[in-house]
């Protein structure tokens, strides 16, 4: 997979693209990293990309030239996704990352609060993300969480040992809670179960507190939920206990 990421500050993606998944899937080949200041595709020699907005108020806007000229210098022979990051995107979430982990190439816009032209939002730009309804200083810090969430998709990204096929959202529920050694901790116990070695019962225990944390903290996901008939059992015996 190829990632194109058009930003005015390169060097914020240094430290991000080299380290931990990421630095170990660009070591692997698995995901090709291009930075690009889009500033060099300026047609002027001042390197200008944005300017004052056509009928007045403050505030500048982005150029559309640098960002067409970019685009267009890093188009392979399929036409990539290029993605705007801005509050004003689609709502991401694991599902747009598992649609966008499938691409072959995308490219990553990050501008500045000033705003775009809307010529790049309706003739450049493929798809607009939001990573929640908050505004950044910039698109830079959004690309990363996209990339990162796209990039641990990738096969062979997560080493053998972990899948992201268990994460959180991937089953649509939240995490069970996870133990490691010591089995007593200050008097805290790992529940009997997980140190059974009995496989079923960890699988259903798991389930079982999968269900009770979403129903909990994320109901919302819940009711999206298809329900297994053994979900229905764990969520009724979850409802008798409360009612102990
Ligand atoms: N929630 C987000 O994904 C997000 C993305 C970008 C951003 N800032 C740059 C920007 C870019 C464009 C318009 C605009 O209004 C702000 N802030 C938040």
């Amino acid at each position: 997979m190829r990632i194109d990421i058009l930003t005015l500050f390169p060097e914020m993606f240094a430290g991000v693209l080299s380290s931990s998944i990421l630095g170990k899937a660009r070591e692997k080949e698995i995901v090709d990293f291009h930075v690009t200041n889009f500033r060099e595709f300026s047609e002027s020699k001042h390197g200008t990309v944005d300017d004052t907005p056509y009928g007045g108020g403050g505030g500048m806007v982005l150029k559309p030239e640098p960002l067409f000229r970019a685009v267009e210098s890093m188009a392979g022979e399929k036409k990539p996704r290029v993605i705007l990051m801005c509050p004003q995107g689609v709502p991401y979430n694991q599902k747009l990352a598992e649609e966008l982990a499938k691409e072959e190439h995308l490219v990553f816009v990050c501008g500045h609060y000033e705003g775009y032209d809307e010529r790049i939002r309706e003739h450049l730009v493929t798809d607009e993300i939001s990573i929640g309804d908050y505004v950044l200083t910039g698109g830079e810090l959004a690309a990363m969480v996209v990339i990162d969430s796209v990039v641990r998709l990738q096969p062979g990204a997560l080493g053998n040992q972990t899948s992201a096929v268990e994460d959180s959202f991937s089953t649509g529920l939240l995490e069970y809670p996870h133990y490691t050694r010591p089995a007593e901790f200050r008097g805290w116990k790992v529940p009997d179960v997980l140190l059974s070695g009995h496989h079923a019962n960890i699988v259903k225990w798991r389930l079982k507190e999968s269900l009770r944390r979403t129903r909990e903290r994320r109901p919302d996901l819940l009711k999206k939920l298809e329900l297994t008939a053994e979900m229905k059992k764990l969520l009724a015996e979850l409802d008798a206990e409360k009612k102990i």
